[in-house]
């Protein structure tokens, strides 16, 4: 896998991370949403230097203009329900994305430190030949992603698969590393050292979907 781990270079997409993990900046929701956006548009814009460029013949009011423009055909592709506001800002970016949307979300049985990962909701266009851009905010475990990208098996086999993830810990990483393949990029904000034992990333920014819609009740 090409890991792309952008706060190893100095940018304003570390201000947008440093204000999620802020605990004086992260609540509200507003903010936290926007700035998730703004990451995704961040890393889009990353991962669109690696797409296929093909030169088209623009008419411009005052003549012809040769540029190179991307010609792949991308789904874009988010877990529910934290991935929404990094779906949004990679559609700013991306305008003419076909949409899939998958809900996978961690169940937690009698012991609060393990879980399961349930899949319920599934929306998918075709992924023959297509650019899959998987996107989640967290990637802590892994399995999130990994359970997202096994249910997507049976929708087509995508020409080139990118992972988009704002904060992972360096286990989910390697995790996912170990089951993509070789050829899958992924473009993450920052990783992390660790995760506690209810699988939170450490130091991260606490839970992306609370913070983004509110309190869910565990059920
Ligand atoms: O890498 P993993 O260990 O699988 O964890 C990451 C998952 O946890 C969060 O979702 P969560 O289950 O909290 O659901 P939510 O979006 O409804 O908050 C996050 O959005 C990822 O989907
Ligand atoms: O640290 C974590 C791990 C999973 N989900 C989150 O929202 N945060
Ligand atoms: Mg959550």
């Amino acid at each position: 896998m090409y890991i792309h781990n952008l706060s190893k270079e100095n940018s304003i997409l570390n201000s947008f991370i440093s204000e999620i993990r802020d605990v004086t900046k992260q609540k509200g929701g507003m903010r936290f949403r926007r700035n998730i956006e703004r990451i995704g548009e961040v890393l889009g814009y990353e991962l669109s230097k690696t797409l296929n460029f093909q030169t088209k013949t623009i008419t411009t009011p005052l003549g012809l203009c040769e540029m190179d423009v991307y010609n792949n055909e991308v789904v874009l592709c988010s877990i529910l329900r934290a991935g929404i506001p990094l779906h949004n800002g990679l559609l700013n970016y991306f305008d003419t994305a076909e949409n899939a949307f998958i809900s996978a979300y961690r169940h937690h049985k009698e012991n609060p430190e393990s879980f399961e990962i349930i899949v319920e909701y599934l929306a998918c266009p075709d992924l023959n030949n297509k650019t899959l851009i998987l996107a989640d905010p967290m990637l802590a475990t892994g399995q999130s992603m990994i359970a997202t990208f096994e249910a997507l098996q049976s929708f087509g086999t995508p020409e080139s698969l990118h992972l988009i993830s704002v904060i992972g810990s360096q286990e989910g990483v390697d995790f996912v590393a170990s089951k993509f393949p070789e050829s899958t990029h992924l473009w993450i904000g920052a990783i992390d050292k660790t995760l506690n034992a209810k699988g939170y990333i450490v130091p991260g920014l606490g839970d992306a979907g609370d913070l983004s819609f509110g309190e869910k009740l565990q059920k």
